[in-house]
């Protein structure tokens, strides 16, 4: 068997992968440059709530496919998803150290928060981690208090806006546009006769964050031709629809695109959703809606 290449290895759940965690994962670049080794990010999935809880209702700001995505597009070279398991809440932080991050990755340095814990009920510490330096022959990089303090942004902050409908905010805090991954599907069928065909994003992981109910500008891709539309969230009360959905009219577009995987960006919210008088008074409402998004997207573009 060929030795496994050195890593500079950081952990953590990285969710949304925002811009407090791209300066860890720029520091643990840097330094795997600087000493030839690859730099990893070691997460863990599911979130350890959706297990130890058996917690169904967190929502998380990226799936996990959206995260080994994004944290690769920041330099990682490889990203190791760890089943989070009982068994492995189970390991000892012996075990956990020698087994996953020195015999499976063969770790040369980690770069860690000063407060991480981890092992069984996250008994160790940064101070035990330490011990195993020693012994198991890898260097810690440790990132302060003041570090970690001077980042003003969260996951939690970024849910929070989402939640309240700030995507602008939110995108300020991840550093991109905070983005949905989902399948076309069939809907009504009433949205071409209201001139306005919505395609229907269906999302396939539940723990995904859905920002709030409302209309949004939004930008994707087709065929690698960027296209921007309109989003509406919610339940479409004007035509007694059930449910959430989430759907979009794209601009200058006219495609079937039924079964086709879309990305979809959130740029700006509109407004909220609204139930209509009648369907005439909903299809006027989509006409000023087409305006003032195309009056963003042009500003936009300037
Ligand atoms: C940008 C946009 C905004 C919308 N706003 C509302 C709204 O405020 N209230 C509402 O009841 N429906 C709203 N709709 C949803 C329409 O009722 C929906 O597109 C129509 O029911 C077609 O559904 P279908 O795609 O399932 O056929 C909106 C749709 C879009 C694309
Ligand atoms: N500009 C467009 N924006 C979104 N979808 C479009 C557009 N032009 C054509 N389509 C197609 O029309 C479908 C939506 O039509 P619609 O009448 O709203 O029916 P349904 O909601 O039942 O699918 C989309 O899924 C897509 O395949």
């Amino acid at each position: 068997m060929t030795e496994k290449s050195a890593k500079v290895t950081t952990i953590g759940t990285f969710d949304g992968v925002h811009i407090g965690h791209q300066k860890i994962l720029n520091r643990v670049v840097k330094l795997a440059k600087k000493r030839g080794f690859e730099p990893v990010v070691l997460t863990l999935f599911p979130h350890p709530r959706m297990v130890l809880q058996k917690d169904d209702s967190i929502k998380l700001l990226n799936t996990i496919d959206e995260r080994v995505t994004i944290l690769k597009s920041y330099g990682i070279s490889e990203v190791v998803v760890k089943e989070f398991t009982k068994e492995f809440a189970n390991l000892s932080a012996r075990d956990y150290v020698q087994k996953i991050l020195i015999n499976e990755l063969n770790t040369k340095q980690i770069v860690i928060g000063y407060d991480h814990h981890f092992g069984k009920n996250r008994s160790a510490n940064i101070n035990d981690l330490r011990l195993f330096a020693e012994e198991f022959k890898f260097t810690i990089e440790e990132i302060s208090a003041q570090d970690i303090k001077d980042v003003t942004v969260s996951s939690t902050k970024i849910r929070n806006a989402l939640n309240n409908g700030q995507v602008a905010l939110a995108n300020s805090y991840l550093g991109y546009n905070y983005f949905i991954t989902g399948k076309v599907v069939k809907g009504k069928g009433l949205g071409r006769k209201l001139d306005f065909p919505t395609a229907n994003i269906y999302i396939k992981e539940i723990y995904k964050l859905i920002p709030a109910d409302g209309v949004y500008v939004v930008k994707s891709s087709f065929h690698n031709r960027v296209v921007y539309g309109m989003m509406n969230i919610g339940s479409n009360p004007t035509v007694s629809g059930k449910g959430r959905s989430i759907e979009v009219n794209f601009f200058n577009f006219n495609e079937t695109i039924y079964g086709d995987i879309f990305k979809v960006e959130f740029l700006k919210r509109l407004r909220s959703e609204q139930k209509f008088e009648n369907i005439n008074a909903l299809k006027a409402q989509l006409k000023k809606d087409r305006s003032d998004a195309q009056d963003y997207i042009k500003q936009l573009n300037e």
